[in-house]
């Protein structure tokens, strides 16, 4: 079970962000404490621990269907890709993405896995996947997608990362797994189980760690929520670098869900449902990030195509690949 090896503990000695955590379980009895603690959480740093959350064992098979098709020879996997059109679903080679206006390459290989691909199996919406990923689609797949309900085709995902063992050199920068970015969608919910996460606070300009908690997600507000609601929720800038200490010795796996609109949703605040919305967009310093004229169809496929090596002109690709983010005052 690749989540779940042993392995050294989180050091103490990197920079770490502390994040609140928020009971599932008394979200669900509408406990007014837990709510107004999700929305601290969703509107300072739209970062949170989850507990609670009930789906531990789908999230080890998930770890598991992830492995096998790592496994699976590179040619076999290279047959289900992404592509450079903007499709998000399905195999991404390390280093197909940059991670930075240089053109730095990523160093993660992941799965995506469209929740409109997984409801409708048998059949297939987007694209079609490797065996070990329809070998598990009902024992594994379906109950751990099941917990989100699409009514219109979607960029909802799952998807599993692998990323390489890496020393950390002692000195000098960090390569960056995957590079500065916000998500693309509504809420992300993600597990992982080595440190390598970092966070970039308001007014911070050192990255910050955020240390994994065993059975807890790490959940966090996407681009879409943030424009919805004018900026009141926050989608945060946020990477990927090998695990610190001694963790970097080990491959580092995470598994993540990303709730998405439907792809024919205009992306804009919504001013005429809300009038603290209303405000928060005519006090904002760039009002214009709350109405992008896009369709989070539209929205997601730019963001996955400008970041695909293979697209890439120059620094304005990565420019063109950009979110609701600010650019990050550090490296
Ligand atoms: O692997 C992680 O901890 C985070 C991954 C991530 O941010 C992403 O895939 O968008
Ligand atoms: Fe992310």
């Amino acid at each position: 079970m690749p989540g779940l090896t042993a392995f050294p503990p989180f050091p103490t000695d990197v920079p770490t962000h502390p994040l609140l955590i928020v009971d599932y379980q008394l979200l669900l009895q509408n406990d007014a404490d837990e709510i107004n603690k999700l929305w601290k959480a969703a509107t300072e740093l739209g970062f949170w621990y989850l507990k609670n959350h009930g789906t531990d064992d789908e999230v080890a098979k998930m770890f598991d269907m992830g492995a096998e098709t790592m496994a699976l020879p590179f040619e076999e996997k290279m047959r289900f890709e992404q592509g450079d059109e903007g499709m998000s679903h399905g195999y991404k080679a390390a280093g197909a993405n940059a991670t930075d206006a240089t053109g730095d390459k990523d160093t993660v290989e992941f799965i995506n896995i469209a929740q409109d691909d997984v409801l409708a199996y048998p059949q297939f919406v987007h694209r079609t996947y490797p065996s070990t990923v329809n070998a598990r689609m009902e024992s594994t797949i379906i109950p751990f997608v099941k917990k989100s309900v699409a009514t219109s085709p979607s960029g909802s995902e799952a998807r599993c990362i692998k990323n390489p063992p890496k020393p950390e050199p002692s000195t000098g920068e960090i390569k960056v797994a995957i590079g500065a970015h916000t998500d693309f969608g509504s809420l992300s919910f993600l597990h992982n189980r080595l440190g390598g996460l970092q966070v970039l606070p308001p007014g911070y300009t050192q990255w910050q760690y955020v240390k994994p908690i065993p059975g807890h997600a790490i959940c966090n507000i996407g681009d879409s929520l943030a424009i919805f609601s004018g900026g009141i929720l926050r989608s945060n800038l946020h990477r990927v670098v090998p695990p610190p200490r001694d963790q970097s010795l080990y491959e580092r796996w995470s598994l993540v869900f990303f709730t998405r609109p439907c792809s024919s949703v205009e992306l804009r605040a919504i001013t005429e449902k809300s009038q603290l919305i209303e405000e928060a967009v005519k006090k904002a310093q760039t009002p214009e990030t709350f109405n992008p004229k896009s369709t989070a169809g539209d929205w997601f496929a730019r963001r996955i195509k400008n970041q695909r090596i293979k697209n890439r002109t120059g620094p304005e690709t990565w420019a063109a690949s950009r979110g609701t983010e600010h650019a990050p005052l550090v490296k």
